[in-house]
């Protein structure tokens, strides 16, 4: 790997654990090659998917802990080494040269020097004995207490490996693509790290990224052709598009005007109409409603497998403005929905408290409402998404052996 890209790598990482940033919004260096730029990508998701055993693993050989800026260095350059499989020679070399590129590391090129030397040698039996890197309290205690040690251990491990991409087929398309798998649930299945813009279907709008979980909301849905569909908290769109797809008239409402744009080009791509409001959903007004989706902000630490830099950006701080935020969305989006029609409630979280509770707190609150018990075996799926509530939980550690799910919940409600 050229040196630019792990500069690019080491910045990424900088940019999580120092500046407390998302990679999403690290802005791209147009100095970087495509190639180079990816290879950064990956090896900074890499090293942020193994932190907590990295460092283990490292420790040993330091008189004390490093500040960041090296601690970075050795924590990249070891991903490299114990996970990626990198070249001792080449890993450690370019390290010490990242190290004496950048003044508060210069006098630290021969400790990074001596640490890597041995952890090239003795490393990888250490790193392999190491557990997965553990969850954050906030999210691993509320997981803990909801449905035990086993499965907070589980997930954790199915947080190592580089999920699989998954695709939603639109409806009537025939695509074939190598090395796909078709999921009981009807998402196609592909290898982690698929180019999915070279894949066949792709441009022409045949399919788009969405994970299995996320593609069943709207089947909670059920049939929408032809009815007037409120999507809160749309963009990028990959719900707005499936119902789009499935021919309901779709009014599309998020907060965001950048993120609307997403859902603007993918509308674009897919041929799929609907109709975008930037707004906030708080304050959106209309007639009511056949079905209202409402995927609500939310922590997103169901979606770590593919955000490995989520748990070291994010906080319990959140949790609780965001709980607050589902709760007043789901009690305005009821004001716009008809009697009889179908809401479907949904946040990519493993907490309770985005899911469950709010679905039990919304029936204690409005009299007359109550869940669509969902029917996950109609789906394609496992009986044991079955939430005692009548909704949908679904996890990483759920069809771990072939590949998992992101972290999901879903309800479908009603009133007369
Ligand atoms: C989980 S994402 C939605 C994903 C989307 N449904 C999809 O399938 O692609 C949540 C969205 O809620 C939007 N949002 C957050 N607060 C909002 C509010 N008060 N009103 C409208 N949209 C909001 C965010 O901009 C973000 O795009």
């Amino acid at each position: 790997m050229a040196l630019e890209a792990r500069q690019a790598a080491l910045k990424a990482l900088d940019w999580v654990l120092r500046e407390g940033r998302m990679l999403a919004h690290l802005p791209a260096d147009p100095r970087l090659s495509p190639g180079d730029a990816a290879r950064a990508a990956r090896l900074a998701s890499l090293t942020l998917r193994h932190v907590q055993p990295l460092d283990a693993v490292i420790a040993p050989y330091l008189d004390r802990k490093p500040p960041l800026p090296a601690l970075n260095i050795l924590r990249l350059a070891a991903a490299e080494l114990l996970v990626a499989g990198g070249d001792a020679h080449g890993v450690v070399d370019s390290a010490v040269k990242l190290a004496k590129a950048r003044r508060p590391t210069q006098r630290m090129a021969g400790m990074v020097n001596a640490v890597l030397r041995k952890v090239a040698v003795e490393g990888p039996e250490r790193f392999a004995a190491e557990p997965p890197q553990r969850l954050p309290g906030w999210i691993g205690g509320p997981v803990k207490k909801r449905w035990g040690a086993e499965v907070l251990r589980t997930i954790e491990a199915a947080h190592v490996p580089l999920p699989p991409i998954d695709l939603t087929v639109k409806p009537g398309a025939t695509v074939e693509i190598e090395g796909a798998t078709r999921l009981p649930t009807g998402s196609l299945r592909l290898p982690a790290g698929t180019q999915v813009s070279a894949v066949p279907g792709y441009a022409t709008g045949d399919v788009w990224v969405q994970d299995a979980a996320a593609a069943l909301p709207v089947r909670l849905m059920g049939n929408v052709a032809g009815a007037r569909v409120l999507d809160l908290c749309a963009a990028p769109g990959g719900k707005a598009m499936q119902l789009a797809a499935l021919g309901a008239h779709v009014t599309a409402v998020d907060l965001s005007d950048s993120r609307m744009g997403r859902v603007r080009e993918n509308l674009a791509r897919t041929g799929l109409t609907a109709e975008l409001v930037v707004a906030d959903a708080l304050d959106y007004t209309a007639a009511p409603f056949d079905a209202i989706l409402l995927d609500a902000p939310c922590t997103a630490s169901g979606t770590i497998r593919r955000h490995p830099d989520l748990p070291h950006v994010k906080s319990w701080t959140e949790v609780e403005p965001l709980t607050r935020l589902q709760m007043r969305l789901l009690d305005h989006a009821l004001t716009l929905l008809k009697p009889g029609g179908t809401l479907v409630y949904c946040t990519c979280s493993l907490l309770p408290v985005e899911g469950e509770h709010q679905i039990t707190a919304a029936l204690k609150r409005h009299d007359g409402l109550c869940v669509i018990p969902a029917d996950p075996v109609a789906l394609g799926g496992d009986d044991a998404w079955r939430s005692p509530e009548g909704g949908l939980r679904l996890r990483p550690d759920m069809w771990a052996e072939i590949g998992g799910l992101d972290g999901f919940y879903m309800a479908a409600l009603t009133r007369p």
